[in-house]
């Protein structure tokens, strides 16, 4: 049994450290905010991420990140994207042996356009750094909690540390790991369906029905697809958990931060009284800038987070939005998917 340390005690964090916890290891959960390590380690709950729950004894809250990465082999990174670079800056001066950094926030980055683990690497460059592993999936914080079956994927460039991690995460109770040697299609997949699933969530709230939704679901995985090949991901990736799969979780449960962004967007809310009363990160927002950016950049046609970015940043009319979906001129679906599956060998 393993000392593992999480960064991040938002929703996600906590959650795959009771993961751990149930599984029978030691967890370090470090948060910035004093009082909530003081609510993990005197109440054993993290009521505004997690209501209700309580968390096994064997997770220790930590404010110290230093003093939470003393001697740990395994770092499991689960802060918004956004905070990522800022964690890691403080995690290498706090380093004194290698780690393997388990990534399990899901997002690109504006601008630079990263993947997260190509962040990971970039900022650990010469520091102690083993390997990095993605771990992602359909699988929300609140049911993973609730001790309810879930699945999800692991993947790295070295295949003999995911199955490391693919060790330390499953279980046979309710936590089922798979591996998957495409880390960039799983990158992909986990952090473009935000995208989707935040339109998803504007349909709904404009009162469309289940049509439209499974439009935007079908249509949506085709560009993720399509950016994702182009960006050298193997298509089949998206067939799978981290793809279709996570992009279903999304885009019809309640539980995603993203759906619910949307959903209030369709309703008439703006996107800045949307994110203050979130309360919780909605990566999609900033991946949606990354995708935008990519589809432009590497010429791949993605009309719906086009759409999307047009809401978000352009102040265009969500529904005028979904209008301007409905009249593009007609093609071939076949053609299109023959085109995503290319002439490459698998
Ligand atoms: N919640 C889920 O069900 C779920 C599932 C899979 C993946 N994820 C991914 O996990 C990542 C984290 O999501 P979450 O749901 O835990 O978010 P959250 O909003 O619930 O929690 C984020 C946590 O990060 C902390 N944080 C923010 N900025 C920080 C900083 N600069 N330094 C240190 N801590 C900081 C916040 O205080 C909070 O505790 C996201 O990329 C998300 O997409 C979430
Ligand atoms: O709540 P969301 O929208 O960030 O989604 C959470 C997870 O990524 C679902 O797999």
């Amino acid at each position: 049994m393993e000392q593992i340390a999480v960064l991040g005690a938002g929703s996600w964090g906590t959650a795959l450290a009771m993961v751990l916890a149930d599984n029978g290891h030691t967890v370090r959960l470090w948060g910035h905010r004093q009082d909530q390590i003081n609510e993990i380690n005197e109440k054993h709950t993290n009521e505004k991420y997690l209501p209700g729950i309580e968390l096994p004894e064997a997770i220790v809250g930590y404010a110290d990140l230093c003093e939470a990465l003393t001697n740990i082999e395994t770092v499991v990174l689960a802060v918004p994207t956004k905070a990522i670079r800022e964690v890691l800056r403080k995690v290498r001066e706090c380093l004194k042996q290698p780690i393997t950094i388990v990534t399990v926030s899901k997002g690109i980055e504006p601008d630079t356009n990263k993947r997260i683990s190509e962040i990971i690497e970039e900022e650990m460059a010469g520091a102690f750094l083993k390997d990095v592993v993605v771990l992602s999936g359909p699988s929300h914080a609140e049911e993973v909690s609730r001790r309810q079956p879930t699945t999800v994927t692991v993947s790295s460039k070295n295949m003999e540390a995911a199955e490391r991690i693919q060790d330390l995460f499953m279980n046979h109770h309710y936590f089922r790991v798979y591996t998957n040697p495409d880390l960039i299609g799983v990158e992909i997949g986990g952090a473009l369906k935000n995208i989707i699933a935040l339109a998803a969530g504007i349909t709904d709230g404009l009162g469309y029905g289940d049509n439209a939704k499974a439009a935007l679901m079908t249509r949506g995985l085709a560009e993720i697809a399509r950016l994702g090949s182009t960006l050298g991901a193997n298509p089949l990736t998206f067939a799978g958990l981290t793809g279709i799969g996570d992009l279903i979780v999304t885009c019809t449960s309640v539980h995603s931060r993203n759906w619910r962004a949307g959903n209030l967007l369709g309703k008439g809310k703006s996107l800045d009284e949307v994110l203050d009363n979130m309360g919780m990160v909605v990566e999609g927002v900033r991946t949606t800038k990354a995708a935008y950016q990519l589809a432009k950049k590497m010429n791949v046609e993605m009309p719906i987070t086009t759409a999307l970015y047009d809401v978000l940043f352009n102040g265009k009319d969500p529904k005028a939005a979904v209008d301007s979906l409905m009249s593009r001129v007609k093609t071939h679906e076949m053609e299109d998917l023959s085109n995503i599956l290319g002439e490459r060998k698998y």
